[in-house]
């Protein structure tokens, strides 16, 4: 059985001070717990090594919300694998539909970062979704094809168990608009099997794909309760401890 990946995606938000906070609230509700889902934060690279720091020996873990393809050299402002590793992150997301949108990158780009992340031992959360005038113009589904099968052609189904893709519908992206369960379910699956037929039913039964968009504790129940969602990539509600708390709370409810 795969298990529930509950991911807070920060984003530019929770500067050191305001992270270190945040993370405290949230050792002190699950340090102790022995849940049955992983739990994730990823904040921004100035506040990873608080946050790092917190969470030693709670179980939690933290992640990178962007990487560059190289190990080091002349590309100012970019972080590398090795940096985020040598932090003791253990997650990287890579081609959030933000990077796509507003630092232009491509399907292959994400690819090739999906793959660094993965041949550095860190484990890529790989986003794909349309945007709004893709599902209204019923492309979607060859959006998301193309951009998930650009990260199958460079990954290995030996990488399959440490592969994440998360499935964010752009226009359920901080619009309070969120995917209805059946909507999640059926990309899930349709993104199940984009893997299955690239890497087999086996391989593709381990990949876990999370639901990104407008998650919150009141419609997290629904979205989590669907065969092929296997947790949550969670922004705004990230922010509160309470409401990443509930969400977490309901998935360790679910029992499937
Ligand atoms: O990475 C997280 C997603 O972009 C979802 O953000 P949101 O929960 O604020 O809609």
């Amino acid at each position: 059985m795969r298990q529930f990946l509950i991911a807070g995606n920060w984003k530019m938000n929770a500067g050191p001070k305001e992270a270190k906070a945040l993370a405290d609230q949230i050792a002190e509700s699950w340090e102790d717990k022995d849940t049955n889902s992983e739990i994730l934060i990823c904040p921004p690279f100035v506040s990873i090594p608080f946050v790092v720091k917190r969470f030693r020996d709670t179980g939690l873990k933290t992640g990178a919300q962007n990487v560059h393809t190289e190990n080091n050299g002349a590309y100012t402002g970019e972080i590398s694998t090795e940096m985020i590793h040598e932090l003791s992150c253990e997650y990287v997301i890579a081609g959030h539909s933000e990077r796509r949108a507003y630092f232009f990158e491509t399907d292959e780009l994400v690819a090739e970062k999906a793959k660094k992340i993965s041949d550095s031992g860190l484990k890529p959360i790989v986003c794909v979704g349309e945007k709004l005038d893709e599902r209204k113009n019923d492309i979607y589904r060859d959006v998301v094809k193309n951009q998930t099968e650009a990260v199958l052609e460079l990954l290995d189904s030996s990488d399959a168990s440490q592969l994440v893709i998360a499935y964010e519908p752009v226009w359920a992206i901080g619009t309070g608009e969120t995917a209805t369960p059946e909507q999640a379910q059926e990309m899930h699956a349709f993104i199940r099997n984009l893997i299955a037929d690239e890497w087999g039913q086996e391989a593709s039964e381990s990949v876990r794909i999370l639901y990104g968009g407008s998650m919150k504790p009141g419609n997290a129940e629904e979205l989590l309760s669907q065969p092929d969602v296997d947790g949550g990539l969670i922004g705004g509600a990230s922010l509160k401890e309470e409401s990443f708390s509930e969400i977490i709370s309901i998935a360790e409810s679910i029992d499937k």
